[in-house]
């Protein structure tokens, strides 16, 4: 059954100090519980788009609807409580001196009484995994574990969807990998519903659903599967498809058919079947 949390009809978008649109007429719809990717090469209107859905720009025209509530400069707050942002860089992120006050600063700000914040603290930071950091000071932290206390600050605060702006590209890899795998566990557990905005196209392999975006439209939409199988057509909007769907590619053309793979991790399973 339908339950859409994020529905998007013909939003157009204008800068006023640029000549064109940032965003042509972008319709899309999100259900809830769906971890979605959006990707798109530097400049597509990535960010842009993402600011328009927390209320920090207003649509030009067209409409947003977040949870059934109309952005409008009325509902901006509402919306942006029930809208959690984690950023590109885990530095700027973090407004606390300790783990445990970061994740409480927003339940703080929002005058949550005391035992209800302190149970929401312990919470969201053990979904993370971060509980053995309650009291560790930012700086002590890598770039993986800052972007997982943004996160738990996120789910303290109980949004309706978590949108995450590039918030893996400044990380090593361990950083990134733990932190895709808390929003998959996040995912899993609670029904969260995850849009991802990112350049990388291996990490909108792991997504239920894909939205290309090139020069603020729509490209393309569809599974991951569906996405990768455009091949060329990513590559001249500026996109880099995954390893694995590369190599996949190249041994095909060398007569050595495997399966349908878009992760490294099916790619090594379908490299042993051949042995
Ligand atoms: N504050 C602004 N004022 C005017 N133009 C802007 C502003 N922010 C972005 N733009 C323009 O909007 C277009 C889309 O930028 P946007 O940052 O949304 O794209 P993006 O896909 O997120 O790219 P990147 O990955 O480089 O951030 C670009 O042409 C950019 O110059």
């Amino acid at each position: 059954m339908k339950d859409p949390i994020l529905t998007v009809e013909n939003l157009s978008f204008q800068y006023p100090n640029q000549e064109e649109q940032t965003i042509h007429e972008l319709s899309l719809q999100i259900e809830r519980g769906e971890w979605i990717a959006i990707v798109g090469h530097n400049g597509s209107g990535k960010s842009t788009f993402a600011k328009i859905l927390n209320g920090l720009q207003m649509p030009t025209s067209g409409s947003v609807f977040i949870d059934a509530i109309e952005l409008t400069e009325e509902t901006v707050w509402q919306i942006r409580k029930k809208v959690g942002m984690v950023f590109q860089n885990p530095d700027n992120q973090f407004v606390g001196t300790t783990v445990q006050d970061d994740v409480a600063f927003g339940l703080e700000n929002l005058g949550v009484p005391r035992n209800e914040m302190v149970t929401r603290v312990h919470h969201a930071i053990n979904k993370v995994g971060m509980e053995q950091y309650f009291d560790q000071e930012p700086h002590q932290l890598s770039g993986g574990q800052k972007q997982r206390v943004a996160i738990a600050g996120i789910i303290a605060l109980q949004p309706s969807i978590i949108i995450l702006d590039e918030a893996t590209s400044m990380l090593d890899p361990q950083g990134r990998i733990e932190v895709i795998n808390t929003l998959r566990s996040l995912k899993d557990e609670l029904g969260i519903t995850v849009l991802s905005i990112t350049h990388d196209l291996e990490e909108a392999a792991l997504a239920d659903r894909v939205y290309v975006l090139n020069e603020g439209k729509v490209f393309a939409e569809g599974t991951p599967k569906d996405i990768f199988r455009l091949g060329q057509q990513l590559k001249d909007i500026g996109l880099d498809l995954p390893f694995a769907v590369k190599l996949r590619d190249k041994l095909e053309k060398h007569g050595i058919r495997i399966g349908d793979v878009i992760s490294s991790e099916g790619l090594i399973e379908e490299l042993w079947k051949l042995r």
